[in-house]
């Protein structure tokens, strides 16, 4: 019988995966991909065949077999710009997932892993609000130099999912509330969340607060001095800006609770980078309550960096004049992308089509 829905989650080193039946998840690992084996491949896609090796592996080792599978779901990459919800992979998504067409990401991955074990059973492939989910306001898109255009990308998946955690506990649905969503973790993205859409974001690889590996936003004529400096080349530049940025930059760590520790031990240098990603963290909820005309029923913290009392309480105190600051620490894509598929399963939501959207939603200034 046919019951099981695979999620599959891909990182830079690991690849997450989960077995659902119905909402329960009943098995869900890490698997973990020594950097000897991924530094054969030229491009993050190619290693493909590796990784779906592995996941098929694993399923016989918890013995699932495929003729079990309902569907398989796989997180969206850096695809081109579409209004978020639950896709059914096409041939034509895989083409833009393996050329990379907004950039390399471990996540344009998700979509061709779960399309090839789909496959081995003809059954349905699906990605959900996939890291290019973009329901910006035309407004939102402009940048102030006509040759760049603000870009629509972040962490779309869990502040969704979490969106629809937070309406329920308000007793509303997701489509009725206005919140601002501050996903804080490696990257981090601050999203006004309008009635159930994103209509705005920072863009986590490339502005707003600096992250643990990001740099964010920067004066951009010292930026562009330390461009034709000669000192670095452009692959340089690109890690210096998101890699090898933000915390990592300053501290040579990404991992905020190491950060904690030095400070408790009476490191003041940690202590003022630490206190300036929370200081632009709250300046960009605060900029981003005027997006939504101050009209707010929440602030939400949500993120590996959400379970840290150092950072919630420092943003909440300059931000909880705006709406009240509601925390929902940690993330859990694997739930949000069973779930997405589940909501087309059961009917709730109508899957779609990418070409069909792309088509409609291609946006020229
Ligand atoms: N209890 C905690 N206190 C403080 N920081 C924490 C805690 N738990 C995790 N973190 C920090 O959260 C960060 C990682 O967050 P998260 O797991 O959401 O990121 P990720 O999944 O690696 O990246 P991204 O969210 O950008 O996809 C690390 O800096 C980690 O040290
Ligand atoms: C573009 C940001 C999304 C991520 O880093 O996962």
């Amino acid at each position: 019988m046919r019951e099981y829905v695979l999620a599959i989650n891909p990182g830079s080193t690991s690849t997450k995966v989960a077995v659902f039946k119905g909402k329960e998840n009943l098995f869900e690992t890490r698997l973990d991909h020594p950097l000897e084996e991924l530094n054969q491949y030229k491009k993050i896609t190619d290693q493909y065949l590796l990784r779906k090796n592995i996941i098929l592996a694993w399923l016989q080792e918890i013995a699932i077999h495929s003729e079990n599978l309902l569907a398989v779901v796989g997180r969206g990459g850096l695809l081109r710009p579409i209004p978020g919800g639950t896709y059914k992979i096409t041939e034509e998504m895989i083409k833009d997932l393996k050329a990379g067409v907004q950039g390399e990401h471990a996540s344009n991955l998700g979509g061709i892993l779960a399309k090839a074990i789909a496959d081995i059973e003809g059954i349905d492939a699906y990605i959900v609000d996939p890291v290019s989910v973009d329901e910006f306001e035309d407004v939102a898109r402009v940048s102030g130099m006509p040759e760049i255009q603000r870009r629509s990308l972040g962490h779309a998946l869990n502040i969704k999912a979490v969106g629809h955690s937070v309406a329920a506990d308000l007793n509303k649905n997701f489509q009725e509330v206005n919140l601002i969503v501050a996903h804080l973790g490696g990257g981090i993205s601050v999203a006004p969340v309008k009635l159930g859409r994103l209509v705005d974001y920072n863009n986590a690889n490339e502005a707003g607060p600096f992250s643990p590996e990001r740099a964010g936003d920067l004066p951009t004529g010292d930026l562009a001095k330390l461009c034709f400096s000669g000192e670095y080349t452009y692959n340089e530049i690109k890690e210096k800006l998101r890699g090898k940025g933000g915390l990592t930059a300053y501290l040579l760590t990404n991992n905020a609770i190491e950060v904690e520790k030095r400070i408790e031990e009476g490191d003041q240098r940690a202590k003022l980078i630490y206190d300036a990603m929370c200081y632009q963290i709250a300046k960009e909820i605060g900029a981003m309550a005027t997006v939504l005309n101050g009209r707010i029923d929440a602030i939400v913290l949500t993120g590996g960096i959400a379970h840290s009392s150092y950072v919630t309480s420092n943003i909440a105190e300059r931000v909880s004049f705006i709406a009240p600051v509601m925390i929902y620490a940690g993330e859990d894509e694997m739930k949000a992308l069973n779930e997405g598929v589940l909501r087309v399963i059961r009917r709730e939501e109508n899957s779609k089509i990418y070409e069909e959207e792309v088509l409609t939603h291609d946006k020229k200034l």
